[in-house]
């Protein structure tokens, strides 16, 4: 691959990279956010879009093909110091059916550890990001597994953006991983040879966590990542108090948004959006939910329609407005459905939030520009015209949160030694 822009610091060779299930690079611009010293050396990416997404950013597209055929052989060709992984969620999650190893989904992060004990050039590093449940699935006693036979030891956290200060709600599990030793010495060497073992002789470089106490635990606040900490938040499990404190630590929505002054003004507010780059979000109409839709799934109270009696029950609608200090997780399904699949701004601000209508509050989706600005995505972030309006919100819902794993590879990539 070409330069990489991640590099920083002087002295030894860039790190070298590969990352897997590459999408539109998430994984890449937290590495240049954490600003190691890290070069990607190859992105693999099955999904066309997302590598025209990728190759428009960084010019250069992705290894188009099935992670699942990639061989010992290859991998060994890139000589990589460190993989970063983001396989597919849906075996895991807690909405899904949850098949765990059964799911075709996760046949090729499962292939790919298998290769690992017969790599002879192994990484030192591993970062693997994925859905809160993947914890306890299958495939994590699988890794854990591998990761011990082949003498690795890891760090695994939960977290949110919210406690990186983000008003966004999107916990997630990674997994940190490191090797442990060593270089084996010439007549270790000579007799895993003559055993067989000779796979094992490649030296490796020591690497060990800053904090090494936190080895082998599932951590949920970020406290380890920095020297000082007196404050350990997880999301949740917080005390009323403790959530308050961290909802009010974080940034208003409104510096996420695209458009900051709501107003009734659509062609005003649709002569703003088209300053930026993209030739779909021209137009803020299209932005705004069906009333249709409103009603269907925004009352506040009603009749249960599918049981014969009368029941209160809540919206099925999460709205917030621009001085809100928390949104929920934007999917893949955002703007094709508008129940779960993330939060709606209210561009009209009611007097009394909780009595008011919500057709009366003129409802929009956030704009791609704006779910890419919550996922800390750099301004420099671009979509070439031809991805269309879902697309974009597809991609971005299977991407992550710079903001969270910009730290995580800091500490990673931090070798003490
Ligand atoms: C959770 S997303 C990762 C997104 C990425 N981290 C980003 O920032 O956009 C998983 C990605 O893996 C890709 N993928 C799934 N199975 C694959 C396979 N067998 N080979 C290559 N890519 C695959 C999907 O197309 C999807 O883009």
């Amino acid at each position: 691959m070409a330069d990489a822009a991640e590099s920083h610091g002087g002295g030894n060779e860039p790190q070298r990279v590969l990352e897997f299930y590459s999408g539109i690079g998430g994984m890449r611009y937290s590495l240049i956010r954490a600003g190691v010293k890290a070069q990607v050396v190859e992105a693999f990416e099955i999904n066309d879009r997302a590598n025209d997404v990728y190759e428009h950013n960084f010019g250069h597209r992705p290894y188009q093909g099935n992670i699942q055929c990639l061989t010992a052989a290859d991998l060994d060709g890139y000589g990589a110091d460190a993989w970063l992984l983001s396989p597919p969620c849906q075996p895991y999650t807690r909405q899904g059916l949850q098949k765990d190893t059964g799911d075709a989904r996760a046949f090729s992060f499962l292939q790919i550890l298998e290769l690992m004990p017969f790599l002879l050039k192994p990484p030192s590093l591993l970062f693997v990001e994925n859905v809160v449940g993947f914890e306890t699935s299958d495939t994590h006693a699988k890794l854990i597994e591998i990761l011990d036979r082949t003498n690795f030891v890891t760090q695994e956290f939960i977290l949110s953006p919210l406690q990186f200060g983000i008003p966004y709600s999107r916990p997630r599990y990674f997994c940190l991983v490191s090797v442990v030793f060593y270089v084996i010495k010439e007549t270790a060497g000579a007799i895993l040879y003559a055993l067989g073992y000779d796979h094992l002789i490649a030296k490796r470089k020591p690497y060990s966590f800053v904090n090494e106490i936190w080895n082998r635990q599932l951590i949920q606040s970020p406290g380890p990542l920095y020297e000082h900490f007196d404050t350990a938040f997880i999301e949740d499990d917080l005390s009323q108090e403790d959530r308050h404190k961290l909802l009010q630590s974080c940034q208003p929505i409104e510096s996420f948004l695209e458009l900051k002054n709501p107003s009734n003004n659509i062609e005003a507010e649709s002569a703003t959006l088209g300053k930026g780059d993209d030739n779909v979000c021209d137009s803020l109409q299209q932005y705004y939910v069906p009333l249709s839709l409103v009603e269907r799934w925004g009352s506040a109270m009603g009749i249960h329609p599918y049981i014969n009696y009368c029941s209160i029950f809540k919206s099925a609608l999460d709205v917030v407005y621009p001085d809100s200090k928390r949104c929920c997780c934007f999917t893949k399904s955002y703007y094709r459905y508008v129940k779960g699949t993330g939060s709606l701004l209210a561009t009209v601000q009611p007097e009394k939030r909780d009595k008011a209508s919500l057709k009366e509050q003129c409802l929009r989706y956030f704009t791609p520009r704006e779910v890419a600005n919550i996922h800390s995505f750099p301004e420099d972030f671009k979509f070439p015209d031809h991805i269309s309006l879902k697309q974009r919100y597809a991609l971005l819902g299977n991407s992550l949160s710079i903001a969270v794993v910009a730290p995580l590879l800091q500490y990673l990539f931090a070798n003490p030694q």
